[in-house]
C-alpha cells in the first residue's frame, strides 16, 4: 500500500470516532485532508466543524460542510489530525504544515483526540522530525538564540511561510527531547514564542497508526 493509500484508511476508520450531532474539531495536512474528504459522506449527522487553518476551512467549506467559528463553540466532541511524530506515550510531534497554534487552540475545546497517520510517523522518540515554533516575527532573532542556548538544536528559518496567524516557523533540528511534557512548557516561556510544536501536555488519546496490516488503534499509557 502506498502512504497515500494508509493516510486514506486511517481517516476511514476516524469515521468511527466521529460524535452525531456534535461539533467535530479538524486538523490540518494531507492526512486531515483524507479525513475532509470522508466526512464529507455523512456530513448530514453532524451539527458542524470547526477548523485549525484557512486551509482545512476552505476545504471543508468545498464539501459543503459548515464551519463554525471557535468563538461561538463551547465545546467538540472530537478533534481528528494528523502528526509529524508521534511516540509510543503519544506525545506527538506537529506543525510541519506551520498550523500548529490553531490546532492547539481548537484541540483545547475537544474532548478527545484521535489522531490518524501512516506508521511511518511511529518513532520511539521524537526528536528526528525537526520542531516547529510560531514565533512573533520581530522576535525572531532572539527566540533563536535561547533556544541554542538554554536548549541546543539548530533553529531555522522556513523561508517564505508566514503562519495564518502572520508568524513566522522556526523549525528546531537536532533537539534531544528527554522529557517531552518539560520542554513543552518551557520552549513555550521564551517571549516571543507563540506555540511551540510538541502535543505533550496535551497529547493523543488514540493513535490511528496505518500500516501494511492495516489499522492499528494505539492508545495512551
Ligand atoms: O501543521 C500541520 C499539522 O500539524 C499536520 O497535522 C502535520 O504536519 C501532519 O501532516 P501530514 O498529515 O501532511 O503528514
Amino acid at each position: 500500500m502506498t502512504q497515500d493509500e494508509l493516510k486514506k484508511l486511517v481517516a476511514q476508520a476516524a469515521i468511527d470516532y466521529v460524535v452525531p450531532d456534535t461539533i467535530i474539531g479538524v486538523g490540518t495536512g494531507s492526512t486531515a485532508n483524507f479525513f475532509i474528504d470522508e466526512l464529507a459522506k455523512i456530513k448530514h449527522t453532524i451539527e458542524g466543524t470547526v477548523a485549525s487553518s484557512e486551509a482545512s476551512a476552505a476545504r471543508l467549506k468545498q464539501h459543503g460542510i459548515p464551519v463554525l467559528d471557535l468563538n461561538s463553540v463551547s465545546e467538540i466532541s472530537v478533534y481528528i489530525d494528523g502528526a509529524d511524530e508521534a511516540d509510543p506515550g503519544l506525545h506527538l510531534t506537529k506543525g510541519g504544515g506551520g498550523a500548529l497554534t490553531r490546532e492547539k487552540i481548537v484541540l483545547a475545546v475537544a474532548k478527545q483526540f484521535v489522531c490518524i497517520a501512516d506508521e511511518s510517523k511511529k518513532v520511539a522518540h521524537l526528536g528526528k522530525f525537526p520542531l516547529p515554533i510560531e514565533v512573533i516575527p520581530m522576535a525572531r532573532s532572539y527566540v533563536a538564540r535561547e533556544i541554542v542556548k538554554r536548549f541546543g538544536g539548530e533553529p531555522v528559518l522556513r523561508e517564505g511561510f508566514t503562519t495564518d496567524n502572520g508568524n513566522i516557523i522556526l523549525d528546531v533540528h537536532g533537539l534531544t527531547i528527554t522529557d517531552p511534557v518539560g520542554l513543552e512548557t518551557e520552549l513555550n516561556q521564551i517571549v516571543g514564542v507563540v506555540t511551540n510544536g510538541l502535543f505533550a501536555r496535551r497529547k493523543a488519546d488514540i493513535f490511528l497508526c496505518g500500516g501494511k496490516n492495516g489499522v492499528e488503534t494505539l492508545l495512551a499509557t
